[in-house]
């Protein structure tokens, strides 16, 4: 294994002791086999939650008591990317808290090589967990429904639709207050059908959720993943306490409205730079920046 990565994960270990972490994320897909993977864990000798992209993925034989595993979608991120979207859906999976201090290893998918340690003090990075009092995602959203919705946000981000880039808005939870405040703007898509055919989790209906993703207005979704409707205008009786950043427009605006006006996260994609902004509480939580390129793995 490359001396860079062996002596990175043991300095981990000396930093997560120093600082009072309580665990170190690993991007487990930047190692190379699951031997690699097995002595790294050793060398980390700490409590670990293991990230990776594969479906199926599995900690080494051996250490699945000292490892929580966590799936991210399969797309290119930058690095930054990769640890909020791995953090984001730890807490989910309640394997977060606010107030966690986190270390986490990262690196270039399949280089074999962790070249970065970043340390995350949940709350302070994350506003997701600024109010320690609060559970990450609304009570009624459930962490699989959370990822799948990043991971679909993810990969119209990235793909955008046949080749141009698409904007689009998901707004999951507290849906009956959701759609007390909005109005369609053009006929629902999903009117009429039986909601086992209409459950963002059920991998039949990507195609679908993606093709509608050029329909003006946004999807509501119910915080078990059914789908209620798509091409909904948000027309939310509040004002934001604080102006969003610079360069946000009325999409992002009326996302981050609704979820003062109700308890539901928004996810927006933005159609012109590709980030994915998620709201909650009428605050910016997080973004997810666009690579600049499938291939780049950019900071
Ligand atoms: N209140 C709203 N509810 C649902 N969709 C909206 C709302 N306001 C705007 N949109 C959608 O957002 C699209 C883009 O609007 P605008 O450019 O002002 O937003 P933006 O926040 O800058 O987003 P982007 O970064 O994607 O351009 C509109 O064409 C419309 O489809």
């Amino acid at each position: 294994m490359k001396t860079l990565t062996r002596s990175l994960v043991r300095h981990a270990h000396a930093i997560a002791r120093e600082v009072g972490a309580r665990v170190i994320l690993l991007y487990a897909d930047v190692v190379e086999n699951d031997q690699n993977l097995a002595d790294l864990i050793q060398d980390v000798d700490f409590r670990v939650i293991l990230v990776s992209r594969r479906a199926g993925f599995q900690a080494p034989p051996g250490w699945e008591d000292l490892c929580a595993i966590v799936r991210v979608p399969d797309i290119t991120m930058t690095r930054a990317g990769q640890v909020k979207v791995a953090t984001l859906v730890a807490a989910a999976e309640n394997l977060l808290r606010a107030g966690d201090r986190i270390v986490c290893l990262t690196g270039i998918d399949g280089s074999g090589t962790i070249d970065m340690i970043i340390v995350l003090d949940l709350g302070v990075e994350l506003e997701m967990f600024g109010d320690s009092a609060a559970d990450p995602l609304p009570l009624d959203v459930t962490p699989a429904v959370f990822e799948r919705l990043l991971t679909l946000a993810s990969e119209l981000s990235l793909e955008g639709r046949e080749g141009r880039p698409v904007g689009t808005l998901f707004v999951v939870g507290d849906s009956e207050r959701v759609l007390a405040q909005s109005r369609q703007l053009v006929m629902n898509p999903f009117h009429g059908y039986p909601e086992g055919e209409r459950n963002i989790l059920d991998p039949r209906l990507e195609e679908t959720i993606k093709e509608f993703s050029a329909i003006d207005g946004s999807f509501i979704v119910r915080g078990d993943g059914v789908i209620l409707s798509a091409g909904r205008y948000l027309a939310p009786q509040a004002k934001l306490d604080e102006p969003l950043p610079q360069g946000l427009g009325t999409r992002h605006e009326a996302a981050a409205a609704i979820t003062v006006t109700s308890t539901a996260i928004a996810l927006c994609i933005s159609q012109s730079t590709g980030t994915i902004s998620i709201f909650k509480r009428g605050r910016l939580l997080t973004d997810i920046v666009k690579p600049r390129s499938h291939s780049s793995d950019g900071l």
